[in-house]
């Protein structure tokens, strides 16, 4: 007998059930798409994902004025009037104070004082006004799991030197695996400790780097990805390749074509007190051309006037705040990593430790892996468990520096002071290159 036909009640009945098991499912499947899943679309991102989110809109082609022009992060935080006629190089001393903007994504704020929001909002301005002037992951797959460390080194024992070595590293490893991509670059900056953070790096089992500076997404970009490939070290799986090239902190075409390469790649960049990294930079260029004028006569478009030349590129790497916000606009903060130059050298362990975390790696290299040589005035790298003496970094790493006018290095320090600032907030970390010479 067929049922009694469904009265007005049973229909609800019925509407009700079906709109309960949609919920449920929705809410099952929602769960199963983990956290974000259930996120409206409107809800803020924040900071993009490594791997995840796409970058914002990548700058006009060959325009570093207008992508430090679009609003930013830099930008946000600089409500400011209208910047006086200074030169580039005119320290920004009778910087307004105008307070500090709120957080963006991508920017980690250190809690600044007025004095500090006054100082960043001049350095800011400082920046448009540079911006104009010429010469102007958390996803990497390094899975450093013991089992690959340990099996690695097991077979770089038994494989005994068939592999590759590099004249400042000591690392000798088997010729197995296959050519990769890096999944992690050291971009800069010069002179800032660069290679001594990667021969540090790979004394590590599961970190494969090439020796030389392959200069891949500045000056070899023509020769294309496969070129770029087969200039690494052969790896396996679980290894990190890794590149160093500290130019390409400073190339304005380098961060999106890293970007390009893989958005999740995990950046390092050793940073260093800009006022000796320019002295370290200018000591390099003596040592190859003896016939260039003096420091002091190089840093100054007027010495009289005190105008710092901001064009010359000694002078210009150690902007820092600079040339990180345009890295920023393809990569989240925590894709980059920043190492102190400064304790790379009085506490090479300390940081070697935050590096491996930030790369995924086991914190296999240590204190044990360290000498401080007297006679150099540096950290030297040993092996552990053998009676090998230590390995120093060649001569051109670690030399005198030529004796610099002081009232120059006060200037310069004046100078850096408001990217300093602005640098201490973009990266939430404070270098402390205010310090006097002897508080250091
Ligand atoms: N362990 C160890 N041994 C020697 N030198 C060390 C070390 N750690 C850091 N440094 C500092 O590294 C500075 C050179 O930086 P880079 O390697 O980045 O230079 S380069 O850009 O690759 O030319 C170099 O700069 P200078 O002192 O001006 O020569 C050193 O101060």
């Amino acid at each position: 007998m067929a049922p009694p036909p469904k009265g007005p009640p049973a229909r609800k009945k019925l509407l009700c059930m079906c709109s309960l098991s949609l919920c449920l499912t929705y809410v099952c499947y929602s769960l199963m798409g983990g956290p974000g899943a259930l996120r409206s679309p409107l809800a803020p991102q924040g900071t993009p994902s490594p791997s995840g989110s796409p970058p914002p809109p990548p700058p006009p082609p060959g325009s570093p004025v207008a992508a430090l022009r679009r609003p930013s992060p830099l930008r946000l935080r600089t409500s400011s009037p209208p910047p006086p006629a200074v030169s580039a190089g005119t320290a920004p001393s009778s910087a307004s104070s105008s307070p500090a903007e709120p957080e963006t994504p991508g920017t980690t704020t250190t809690g600044s004082s007025p004095a500090t929001a006054a100082a960043a909002a001049a350095a800011g301005r400082q920046l448009d006004r540079l911006a104009e002037s010429p010469g102007g992951a958390g996803g990497i797959a390094a899975a450093a799991s013991s089992s690959s460390a340990a099996a690695l080194a097991a077979r770089t024992e038994a494989a005994g030197s068939a592999g590759a070595s590099s004249s400042e590293g000591w690392t000798v490893t088997p010729d197995y695996g296959e050519k990769r991509l890096p999944q992690a670059l050291i971009i800069g900056v010069k002179k800032g400790g660069t290679r001594a953070l990667l021969e540090a790096l790979r004394a590590h089992p599961d970190v494969r780097a090439v020796g030389t500076e392959p200069h891949f997404f500045d000056r070899n970009y023509d020769q294309g990805l496969d070129w770029y490939r087969d200039l690494m070290p052969k790896t396996l799986e679980g290894q990190l390749t890794m590149e160093k090239t500290p130019s390409y902190f400073v190339t304005n075409e380098a961060p999106k074509r890293i970007h390009s390469m893989a958005k999740e790649t995990k950046l390092v960049v050793v940073v260093r007190d800009p006022v000796t990294r320019a002295i370290s930079d200018y000591t390099q260029t003596l040592s190859k051309k003896p016939e260039i004028p003096t420091f002091e006569v190089l840093a100054f478009k007027n010495r009289t006037l005190g105008l710092i030349d901001a064009s010359w590129s000694a002078i210009r790497i150690g902007i820092y705040a600079l040339h990180l916000e345009s890295w920023l606009q393809y990569f989240p903060l925590s894709q980059i990593h920043f190492v102190s130059g400064e304790q790379l050298i009085t506490d090479p362990a300390g940081e070697m430790g935050k590096v491996q975390d930030f790369l995924g790696l086991q914190r296999v290299i240590s204190e044990k892996h360290f000498h401080f040589n007297k006679t150099k005035g540096f950290p030297c790298l040993k092996k552990p468990e053998e009676s090998s003496p230590p390995r120093c970094l060649g001569k051109s790493k670690g030399r005198p520096h030529p004796q610099i006018d002081r009232d120059v290095i006060l200037r310069l320090r004046k100078f850096y002071k408001p990217f300093n600032v602005m640098f201490y907030q973009m990266t939430g970390q404070d270098f402390q290159w205010e310090q006097e010479e002897g508080e250091k």
